[in-house]
């Protein structure tokens, strides 16, 4: 798994680094990891990096620094390199002086704006970790005149360090160097930074803040069966949902849990003849009562947020197994809260809102969607899934992973009861309920742009997918196992 520290822990956990290093090799560190991604984005695009254009765009404090040290290295490898500073009187002194020494030039005013139109690849030094909002009027009107790639120092400019949050104009970057640990909005927000890559300067850093999964992990964690299991070892998973007009929700998270795993699938609802003429090896029955024994429920989807739903829920919630609420299901809690109460207190939970939901729970989520997820999660003991463009699961012990949608095709009808199918299954197998939410995120957004391949598809689209997804992910572990 990947991980990323918000600013405020990487800067500490330089301090002892620092402290223990001559002056300046830190920078210079980085710097020379930021001068060898530039030479090799120059020599993507213009097939050269002798004789080559970079302009370096420079703040006034030490990611200037670094942008400016990058450009000491590229002029070593023959590149023209101009600097354009913000604020002549405060650019990193040692920086600025190693530049002119080494052949790089300054510029202001309208020779800044033709060196950055001219540059074959601009360097963004404007700001890092001390970053606060937007880009300022300045940088923002120096930014305008670029078109060549940009390479972001540490993290592009005017995006929020720790929520990847923009709220004005900022740095669409290419490529981005961060160095020592990766901050999370190289994980909340990839669209910004381009490609990451990471200066190891030797921090040392306990559990990350943010989480990210990749094809291996989810590989890794999601169930086989041995050779030893059955239909029940691997878990029996519940699926509580659809009414008899919508059956459309219970198909579809019935199908889902069907294809996650090999376990079994039990059915409970008015929706059980579309269940059983869909997906046969469903086993389904009317009511919670007559369902048999489950390691896992879905309840929600489609349900209604009548009293039928109502009494279903309770039902589920006090059966002492692991619960993914979705929907309806989340509906009725944020209707009537004591519901939670029905809940045996050791019974993981998974809430999967998307943002209306979650505002009826506990309130809108704002732009720091990490904090209110992470905050609900608490509040209420659950695993909240908080769906999104970057889907945030967070887990009351305060981990929290996000996972960034591959496009924007799972934004249909009824992907939503998919993902919960999935959770469920997961859920049944024993799998740790923050880890379980955030494998089926991954794997239903793979299954998207599996079915999508570029034009609209459908949930039923999404749920075909999923086989195709789970052998790509098998076929990536298995690379990685011999
Ligand atoms: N510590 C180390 O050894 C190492 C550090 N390293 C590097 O140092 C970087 C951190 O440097 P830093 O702390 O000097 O601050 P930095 O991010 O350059 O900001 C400077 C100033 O910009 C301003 N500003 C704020 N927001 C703004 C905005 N939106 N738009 C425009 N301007 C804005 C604000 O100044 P103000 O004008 O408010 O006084 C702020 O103080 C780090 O990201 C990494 O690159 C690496 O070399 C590795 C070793
Ligand atoms: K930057």
């Amino acid at each position: 798994m990947r991980g990323a520290w918000t600013s405020a822990r990487v800067r500490a956990a330089e301090e002892p680094v620092l402290a223990a290093t001559p002056e300046g090799a830190l920078m210079r560190r980085a710097a020379f990891g930021v001068a060898v991604q530039a030479a090799e984005l120059l020599a993507e695009h213009t097939g050269a990096v002798s004789g080559r254009r970079v302009a370096l765009l420079v703040g006034v404090g030490n990611n200037g620094g670094d942008a400016l040290w990058a450009g000491v290295f590229l002029r070593r490898r023959g590149v023209a390199v101009t600097a354009v500073l913000l604020d002549a009187e405060r650019t990193h002194p040692a920086g600025l002086g190693a530049l002119r020494r080494a052949g790089g030039r300054t510029a202001t005013g309208t020779v800044a704006a033709a060196a950055l139109e001219h540059a074959d690849v601009v360097l963004d030094g404007i700001v890092g970790l001390a970053a606060r909002g937007p880009l300022r009027a300045k940088a923002a009107e120096l930014v305008e005149h670029v078109s060549a790639p940009i390479l972001a120092v540490d993290m592009p400019s005017g995006v929020d360090p720790d929520t990847g949050v923009t709220s004005g104009p900022h740095i669409r970057a290419e490529r981005t160097v961060t160095f020592g640990a990766r901050k999370p909005v190289h994980l909340l927000n990839p669209a910004v930074c381009g490609s990451v890559h990471l200066v190891d300067l030797g921090l040392e850093l306990d559990s990350p803040d943010v989480y990210a999964l990749d094809a291996v992990d989810v590989g890794l964690h999601w169930p086989v069966p041995g050779l030893a299991d059955d239909k029940y070892t691997q878990g029996v998973a519940g699926i509580a949902a659809g009414s008899s007009t919508y059956p459309g929700a219970a198909v579809l998270a019935a199908g889902a849990a069907v294809l996650a795993t090999a376990g079994m699938v039990r059915y409970v609802g008015p929706a059980a003849e579309a269940v059983r003429a869909q997906w046969p090896e469903v086993v389904a029955t009317g009511s919670v009562a007559d369902a048999g024994r489950v390691q896992s429920w879905v309840a929600g989807p489609g349900i209604g947020t009548g009293s039928e739903g109502r009494d279903t829920l309770e039902r589920v919630l006090a059966d002492g197994v692991p619960v993914c609420v979705d929907a309806d299901g989340i509906n009725l809690l944020a209707r009537s809260p004591t519901l939670f109460d029905a809940r045996d207190p050791a019974t993981p939970l998974v809430l999967t809102p998307h943002d209306r939901e979650f505002a009826r729970l506990v309130g809108d989520p704002g732009s720091d969607r990490v904090g209110a997820a992470r905050r609900a999660a608490v509040d209420l003991r659950s695993v909240v899934l908080l769906k999104g463009n970057t889907t945030i699961v967070a887990a009351p012990d305060g981990r929290v992973l996000a996972n960034v949608a591959r496009g924007s095709w799972l934004a249909t009808a009824g992907s939503g009861d998919v993902l919960s199918g999935l959770v469920g299954a997961l859920l049944a197998s024993g799998m740790d309920p923050w880890l379980a939410a955030g494998c089926s995120a991954w794997l239903h957004s793979l299954a998207g742009e599996l079915a999508a391949r570029g034009a609209p598809t459908s949930a039923s689209g999404i749920l075909a997918a999923i086989p195709e997804a789970l052998r790509g992910i098998r076929v990536q572990q298995a690379h990685r196992e011999y």
